[in-house]
């Protein structure tokens, strides 16, 4: 795409949105290339992007571009399909409401219905309306995690699952066969609510999803233990389906993180509204302290991901990654739940500890890997629906996300704060915390460490940084890390597994995707990839060693060895 003849085009649309013309007009040659080389695209978690103008940016324009396509997508489908509708939600940033309606004017023109929630609304709620409504597809409008300059658009299939990789070029076909974001017809809200092509919904929806996570309960007598819990959704979407959640669970004592509290654009009291980052919790932990709480949640602000803070040793609080989140919860689940005459199943992303893969096996289930997205989860859970012999019991991915029960097909931090607050209740009587807990399991079945480090590398210059560094790292089939020794090299772009000793190629049986894979002989790995969602590299590592120590010396090794490659190729 040629930048300039792009931005021309918007420097001289006369009917240009006056904000985004102002903004247009402030933009150095840098920017504009930034934001018109290319169309916005999807990513692993749908399409999602910068705020302002520009072809390559979240404006109303690419908003009803992608609606359109969505439209065109949805009509191939058929007519039943068009007659379902799609229901829309949006999280409480910047544009999020004006991009949610610009979706159903958009969908309006096609003859198709929108259901638009009044208010904001968290991302499995949304999951959870397409199939309570029967839906042909959903639309929710969010960043998730992102700085508050981002905003997105995650499509949903008619199961309630994000798009998969075949659907998702399907849609993206469409959206690229409309050549004028300008020309894309829209109809007036006056006239959608005439035709009924708008219907506004209200807490109908939330009453029956707060139904269904009332059946999530595996230890009814847990609650008798009195707990302590601190929550806050960082200024997003959380916040009343948690406390209704709790409440109906029996927690008494719900103390919420007042400043980040109420939904905010731009995030005021977190630095970044993502729980993975230890800053998020600061003031959680401040209160946590102050009132003597067990235990603290914090939510990402579509409410799809979950960190949680437990007491370390009965004393301080110690964030909780993914991985160990995950792993208790698993644990729990398999433990506690009574699973008859079918076999346990459990989904993880390849980036994803090996710890719950063992808890799965020890209680003989099977553990299956896919690439990194939730949809690639929910793409399995359907598979296993009309599988008799196999039930999903749990999926989770090291980010902060997983699913207990599958009327959500997209990571839930809803769910997964009601059983955290029911595990905690439990071990609570036996006088444990979540961290004793997670100890046992690594008595049990060894020292499990993980680690991220995250490059961010932004815009055209950051793109060939990422690119020059997979195709270094690619190639690196004589990796040296102290005391380790290379098992094989996974290519998850050739799909092929190379072992070392013996020379063999294995395939990979897994959808191509930018991703590469250190494995060696003692169970540790390395991986790397681009984010989808962010302009960043992530590096991957996980170990398992005999202590905690080891474990921990391991993972040092591991990660200086790697990391201080990156010279080599420029990044930092
Ligand atoms: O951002 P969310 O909460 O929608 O979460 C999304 O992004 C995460 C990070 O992806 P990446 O490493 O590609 O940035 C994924 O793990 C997740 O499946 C996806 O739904
Ligand atoms: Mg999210």
């Amino acid at each position: 795409m040629d930048w300039k003849i792009a931005s021309q085009k918007w420097l001289t649309y006369e009917n240009l949105d006056p904000n985004l013309k102002q903004q247009l007009n402030q933009m150095d040659s840098t920017e504009l290339e930034e934001a018109f080389h290319e169309h916005i695209t999807f990513g692993t978690g749908g399409m999602r992007g910068k705020l302002g103008p520009g072809i390559n940016r979240m404006n109303i324009y690419t908003v009803r571009r992608a609606a359109k396509g969505l439209a065109l997508h949805i009509e191939q489908q058929g007519t039943d399909a068009k007659q379902q509708g799609v229901v829309v939600a949006h999280d409480p940033r910047h544009q999020s409401s004006t991009f949610a309606l610009e979706v159903a004017k958009v969908l309006g023109v096609h003859g198709i219905k929108t259901y638009l929630f009044k208010d904001i609304r968290p991302t499995p709620l949304l999951s959870f309306a397409v199939r309570y409504l029967s839906t042909a597809a959903g639309v929710m409008i969010t960043a998730s995690h992102n700085p508050p300059e981002y905003n997105g658009f995650k499509v949903y299939n008619e199961e309630g699952a994000q798009l998969s990789l075949e659907p998702s070029k399907q849609l993206l076909e469409k959206v690229n066969s409309i050549e004028n974001e300008f020309a894309v017809d829209v109809l007036e809200q006056s006239d959608l609510e005439q035709q009924n092509l708008l219907v506004w919904l209200e807490d109908e929806v939330d009453n029956a999803y707060l139904n269904e996570l009332n059946k999530i309960t595996i230890n009814k007598n847990a609650m008798e233990e009195d707990i302590s819990v601190v929550f806050t959704p960082l200024h997003g979407t959380a916040s009343q389906l948690v406390e209704k959640g709790l409440t109906q669970l029996g927690v008494q004592h719900l103390s919420f993180v007042e400043e980040q509290r109420p939904p905010d654009p731009d995030f005021t009291h977190v630095e970044l509204p993502n729980p993975e980052e230890a800053q998020a919790f600061e003031k959680a932990i401040k209160l946590g302290e102050d009132i003597n709480a067990d235990v603290l949640m914090a939510t990402d602000p579509d409410a799809d991901r979950i960190g949680v803070a437990t007491r370390h040793n009965q004393e301080q609080f110690s964030i909780l990654t993914g991985n160990q989140l995950g792993a208790l919860i698993l644990d729990y689940i398999l433990t506690h739940r009574t699973i008859r005459d079918v076999t346990p199943v459990m989904f993880k992303t390849i980036v994803t500890s090996e710890l719950g893969a063992d808890i799965t096996k020890h209680h003989g289930g099977i553990a299956q890997d896919v690439l990194t997205g939730f949809k690639f989860i929910a793409e399995k859970i359907k598979n296993l629906e009309k599988d008799s012999k196999h039930q999903f019991v749990f999926g989770y991915e090291e980010s902060y996300g997983c699913l207990v029960e599958d009327f959500v097909r997209d990571k839930d931090a809803i769910q997964a704060a009601i059983i955290v607050a029911e595990m905690v209740a439990y071990y609570k009587a036996k006088n444990m915390t979540l961290y004793d807990r997670l100890e046992e399991l690594y008595e049990q079945y060894g020292y499990y460490l993980e680690d991220l480090h995250s490059l961010k590398l932004e815009g055209l210059e950051g793109m060939k940084q990422i690119d020059d560094t997979m195709t270094y790292f690619r190639n690196q089939n004589a990796l040296q890390v102290d005391g380790l020794s290379l098992h094989s090299i996974e290519d998850y772009v050739s799909r092929k597994k190379h072992i070392i000793q013996s020379n063999d190629t294995e395939s990979i049986h897994l959808p191509k995707a930018n991703v590469v894979k250190f494995k060696f002989t003692d169970g540790s790995w390395c991986c790397l990839r681009p984010s989808g969602t962010e302009p960043k590299l992530k590096f991957y590592f996980g170990v398992k060693g005999k202590t905690a120590e080891d474990s921990q010396r391991k993972l040092s090794i591991l990660k200086e060895s790697i990391l201080s490659q990156l010279n080599k190729v420029g990044a930092k």
